[in-house]
């Protein structure tokens, strides 16, 4: 076969890591702590950071930094509490970042201008507290999971065909979710807020650093790697990984392989649910099971630039949000950078859409876009204050071969065992990333936390101390509170109220 052909001329390795995003260049670092240096890293994309990527935008001599993925550094820490490991790294790398402030934030219907902040409030209150403590008896007494959408709505809230409550739900559970409460974990969604916010602090800080997002995983990993390290190989596309329990040979699209003793693959859940790189022998079941359950939401941000002295929102809010009569999520939430504290006289403003109106966005060109988003300001600030802008640009994540989404969400009803095999290894072929985050799924420090703790078990493995991540063959319908343990990638109590 053409890939036994090509086996002769492999590079050998201890560890191949596949992936330099968050979780591979940690995971080589844990390796790197415990004295494992023999490791290669195979990445598709030219830089480190995956998902965590920037862009310059802007007119002509008007350039700014803007991030593409990842945005904030969510949960920072409490003083005398636990503190994100991104926070220490986004300090270590002198990260300019502002804190976000959520109240700050004016609400618009299609005639303009209208309060209706007290929705927020109403959201807040009961309805939210409920739907806290409800995932907390779903959890600790076994009971089965449901949407986040009953949850609500057994609490109380019901948006019904309310515009602007839909789109406060939208600001409050899809802009940080990237899916509906119709698709997400009520249990899951709650552990995940939970272990993020109640345990370091409720901020979210919002990282504009002209050096881009991602000098924090290059500060990481200049601890090190050298520069030109020859451990890294970039613009290297992974096309075959065949595994088993002696070890991983992965082929790459230009022709080179790397025989490794065991391999880490980090690749995003999309990657894996879209098939872009192959498995053989085919995954088992159990491990197909699990890629298959869970999702891949999309997050697009889209931007746009206009003079700056002709910028006609109130640069004194942080947040704008808006409610379409006939589409909930529809251009919804509008962040200005053109504000105290971001980039003032930047004339940036940028729009966020999730999922299905991500896909309908990433899939049309960029002209239509620019004429639905301009409409939708024109009726939010009137039609004769809104210019033409200077510049327009927006990713298109859900299309990216080396990403296919943004990041993963728990669907309804699934299960801690139903996570635990899309985390296990099968036999020296290990998983690491955002998505293998039990708790912290979505997130920075997911991937982070899942780097460290799979390159902590390979160097282990190599000193010969290896035990392997459990999987289930058979699922049962709910996990009992006494596997909400390490062992099922559970680390800290959901039950917190450190950052609060
Ligand atoms: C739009 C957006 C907004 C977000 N906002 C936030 C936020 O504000 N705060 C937050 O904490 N998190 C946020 N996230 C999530 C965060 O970016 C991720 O959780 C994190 O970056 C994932 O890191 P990872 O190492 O698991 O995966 P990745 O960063 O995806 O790393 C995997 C690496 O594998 C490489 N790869 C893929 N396929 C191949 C192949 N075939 N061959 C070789 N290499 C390959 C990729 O190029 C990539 O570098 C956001 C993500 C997006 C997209």
């Amino acid at each position: 076969s053409p890939l036994q052909k090509r086996n002769g001329t492999c590079q050998k390795t201890k560890v191949a890591i596949l992936g330099a995003g968050t979780a591979g260049i940690t995971a080589a670092q844990a390796l790197s702590n415990a004295s494992v240096t023999d490791f290669l890293i195979v990445e598709y994309n030219s830089v480190i950071g995956g998902r965590v990527a920037h862009t310059a935008f802007g007119a002509k001599n008007q350039s700014y930094t803007v991030e593409l993925g990842a945005n904030w550094v969510q949960g920072t820490f409490t003083p005398g509490g636990p503190v994100n490991p991104i926070w220490i790294l986004a300090e270590l790398s002198n990260l300019t970042n502002t804190y976000s402030n959520y109240s700050s934030i004016e609400t618009f219907n299609q005639n303009g201008a209208v309060d209706f902040t007290d929705l927020i409030d109403d959201y807040e209150g009961d309805p939210y507290s409920t739907v806290e403590q409800d995932a907390g008896y779903i959890l600790s007494d076994n009971l089965q999971d449901r949407s986040f959408r009953s949850g609500l709505s057994l609490a109380g809230w019901k948006p019904g065909n309310d515009m602007e409550a839909q789109a406060v739900e939208w600001w409050e559970f899809d802009w940080e979710y990237g899916q509906s409460p119709e698709l997400s974990s009520q249990e899951f969604a709650i552990v995940n807020y939970n272990t993020t916010f109640y345990q370091y602090s409720d901020a979210n800080n919002y990282v504009f650093d002209s050096r881009g997002f991602n000098a924090f995983i290059r500060g990481e990993a200049s601890t090190f790697l050298t520069a030109n390290d020859p451990r890294l190989l970039l613009n290297t596309i992974v096309t075959n990984v065949s595994y088993s329990d002696k070890g991983v040979t992965v082929y790459n699209k230009d022709g080179s392989c790397v025989e490794a003793d065991y391999a880490i693959c980090t690749f995003s859940l999309g990657v894996l649910q879209n098939d872009a790189v192959t498995f053989s022998p085919a995954f088992p079941s159990w491990k197909q099971m699990g890629i298959e359950t869970f999702s891949m939401a999309t997050y697009t941000k889209i931007f746009l630039q206009f003079p700056p002295d002709e910028v006609f929102w109130n640069t004194s809010y942080q947040f704008f949000l808006y409610a379409d009569p006939n589409e909930r999520g529809y251009y919804p939430v509008w962040q200005s950078l053109d504000s105290p504290g971001f980039l003032p006289g930047s004339g940036i403003i940028f729009v966020t859409v999730v999922q299905d109106q991500s896909y309908v966005v990433e899939n049309q060109d960029d002209a239509t876009t620019k004429a639905q988003v301009l409409d939708v300001l024109r009726d939010m600030f009137g039609a004769e204050n809104v210019p033409e802008p200077i510049a327009f640009m927006y990713p298109r994540w859900s299309l990216e071969p080396w990403a296919y989404g943004s990041y993963s969400n728990w669907p309804p009803g699934t299960s801690l065992e139903m996570h635990e095999n899309l985390r296990a290894n099968i036999g020296r072929l290990y998983f690491a990333g955002e998505a293998t985050s039990t708790e912290y799924y979505g997130f920075l420090h997911g991937a982070w936390f899942e780097g460290q703790a799979v390159g902590t078990e390979i160097a282990d493995c190599l000193k010969g101390n290896c035990t392997g991540e459990v999987h289930y063959n058979v699922l049962h319908g709910t996990t009992p509170p006494r596997e909400y343990d390490i062992e099922n990638g559970w680390d800290v109590t959901s039950f917190q109220t450190n950052g609060f």
